[in-house]
C-alpha cells in the first residue's frame, strides 16, 4: 500500500505502513536511494537497537546486500547496553549476526560501542571515537549524516530515558545512562548532538506506542515528558505502522 505522507506541525513527515515488514521494505529503499544520492565519499549513519530494526537488518543482508555500497557507510550506534556482543541485550551483537557479518563492509567501517567495557570508560572512548571520524559541526559538535532512531513505550529515544531528560541538554556527547525499571547501564549519544544530524529517521511500530507517539508528533498532552518530542531537526521523517499511527 502506497504510503500515507502528510506533514504535520514540525517540519517533518510521516510515512505509515500497513505492517513492519512493508515498513522495512520502504526504508531499505529509501535509504538506498538516500545514500546514491550523497556526493561525500563516505556517509556516517548512527544505529539504534532494540525489536523494531530487526526486520530492516535481514533486508540489508539479502534484499539489499549487493544494492548497497557498504565500503561508503560508516555505522555507529545511538546507544548501547552495557553488555558483551554475545549477550542477545547487544544492539551492535544483534546488527552483527543479522546483517553486518552478511554485508561487504570493512571492519574499520563499524564503529561499535564496548559494552562490555566500564560504562565511564567507554563513554570517553566513544566520545574520542567519535571525534577521530565523525565531521564537526560549527557549534563544535559531531554531525552524523543519518540518525536512525526508535521509541519507547515510555517515550525514550536512544537511551535517554524521561527520568534522565537532563541528557537532551548535556555538553557532553556521549552519556551513561540507567534503564527505568531494569537498572541495567547504558551508553546514549545525548539531545545535543542527536539534534545535530543532517537527517534522522524514526521507526516505530506497534499499538502500544500510539497513544504517546499522537503527543509526540502532536506536541500535545504530556510530549514535553517523552524524550522523543525534544528530536527536531529539519530532515525528519517518522516510519510507522498503521497500529502505531492510530491515534495521530
Ligand atoms: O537500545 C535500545 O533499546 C534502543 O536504541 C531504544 O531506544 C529503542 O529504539 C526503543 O527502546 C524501541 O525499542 P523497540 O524497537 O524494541 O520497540
Amino acid at each position: 500500500m502506497p504510503a500515507d505522507t502528510s506533514f504535520i506541525a514540525m517540519p517533518t513527515q510521516v510515512k505509515t505502513f500497513a505492517d513492519p515488514s512493508t515498513l522495512a521494505d520502504a526504508f531499505a529503499a529509501d535509504f538506498s536511494n538516500w545514500l546514491s544520492e550523497q556526493r561525500q565519499p563516505t556517509v556516517t549513519v548512527a544505529l539504534s537497537g532494540g525489536s523494531t530494526p530487526k526486520l530492516l537488518f535481514t533486508r540489508w543482508a539479502n534484499q539489499f546486500a549487493d544494492k548497497v555500497d557498504w565500503t561508503r557507510v560508516h555505522f555507529f550506534w545511538c546507544d548501547e547496553r552495557c553488555v558483551a556482543p554475545e549477550d542477545p541485550d547487544s544492539n551492535y551483537g544483534v546488527a552483527k549476526e543479522l546483517f553486518l557479518d552478511s554485508v561487504k563492509i570493512p571492519a574499520e567501517n563499524v564503529h561499535r560501542m564496548i559494552g562490555e567495557s566500564t560504562p565511564a570508560d567507554e563513554r570517553a572512548r566513544y566520545e574520542t571515537e567519535i571525534a577521530e571520524h565523525v565531521a564537526v559541526g560549527d557549534n563544535g559538535l559531531p554531525v552524523f549524516d543519518y540518525v536512525m532512531l526508535g521509541m519507547g513505550d515510555d517515550g525514550h529515544t536512544a537511551s535517554i530515558f524521561p527520568h534522565e531528560n537532563q541528557f537532551l541538554k548535556s555538553s557532553n556527547v556521549c552519556e551513561v545512562a540507567t534503564h527505568p525499571t531494569s537498572g541495567q547501564k547504558r551508553i546514549t549519544l545525548t539531545g545535543p548532538v542527536l539534534n545535530n544530524a543532517n537527517k534522522i529517521a524514526f521507526l516505530i511500530t506497534g499499538a502500544g506506542k500510539a497513544d504517546v507517539l499522537a503527543d509526540v508528533v502532536g506536541h500535545s498532552g504530556d510530549f514535553d515528558r517523552y524524550p522523543a518530542s525534544h528530536i527536531q531537526v529539519d530532515d525528519l521523517t517518522f516510519y510507522l505502522d498503521q497500529p502505531a499511527a492510530a491515534k495521530l
